[in-house]
């Protein structure tokens, strides 16, 4: 496939989540992009209604370039526990209830962890990134982090999942560690450099 290069300007973020907002903003715009979220732009929230990160990703991404005509990027991810063979995944931000509370998403974690027999605590929070343009070019960029939850929760940085993840090689949460280091370690992360190799030659 021939990528198509990044160029510097506005970047839509297609997404409502704050806690992406910040960490897309950490990520894209020391690359010379101004990024403009859905939320500022009071963008519509497309139901995600594909089986996959990646589909999901596309969907959101694609809705946004057409509603503004700009680039836009969007962020499908999620927590990925080996004994839930894979649960919450896509439905990592739905676990979460409306109005989403991640506080009862992590219990709900744990308590089908115990349920299952918790005889193994590995997970992962997987993120695909997606870069739809105006006249239909698209890409998209899958990473992962691997690690072990944690109960109870710890930390208040970070967003979503983050109290009880701790990643391979690590003592800490994502919630209790400083942004810079998720950013040299993160799904997120790892997907971006990807993504960076390929549209940023
Ligand atoms: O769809 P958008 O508008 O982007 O926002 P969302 O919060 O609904 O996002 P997703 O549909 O991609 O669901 C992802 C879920 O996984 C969680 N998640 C993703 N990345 C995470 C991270 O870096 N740390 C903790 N939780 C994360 C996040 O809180 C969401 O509940
Ligand atoms: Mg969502």
């Amino acid at each position: 496939m021939t990528h198509r290069t990044l160029s510097p300007g506005r970047l839509i973020a297609a997404t409502h989540n704050k806690g992406k907002v910040r960490e897309l903003k950490d990520l894209f715009e020391p690359l010379g992009l101004e990024v403009v979220s859905a939320i500022d732009l009071d963008l519509p929230e497309p139901e995600e209604t594909e089986s996959s990160f990646a589909g999901n990703a596309l969907l959101k991404a694609r809705a946004a370039a057409e509603k503004t005509g700009a680039p836009a990027l969007s962020d499908d991810s999620g927590l990925s526990v080996t004994l839930l063979n894979g649960a919450p995944g896509i439905y990592s931000a739905r676990w979460a209830g409306d109005p989403r509370d991640f506080g009862v998403a992590m219990a709900r974690v744990e308590q089908e962890l115990q349920a299952a027999g918790n005889s193994d605590r590995s997970a992962k929070f997987v993120c695909a990134l997606a870069m739809v343009w105006p006249d239909g070019h698209e890409e998209v960029f899958e990473g992962e982090v691997h690690g072990e939850l944690v109960w109870p929760p710890r930390g208040d940085r970070g967003f979503g999942y983050d109290p009880i993840f701790v990643a391979d090689g690590e003592t800490i949460t994502f919630g209790e560690m400083d942004p810079d280091r998720k950013h040299a370690m993160s799904h997120r992360a790892d997907a971006f450099r990807k993504l960076k190799a390929a549209l940023l030659p």
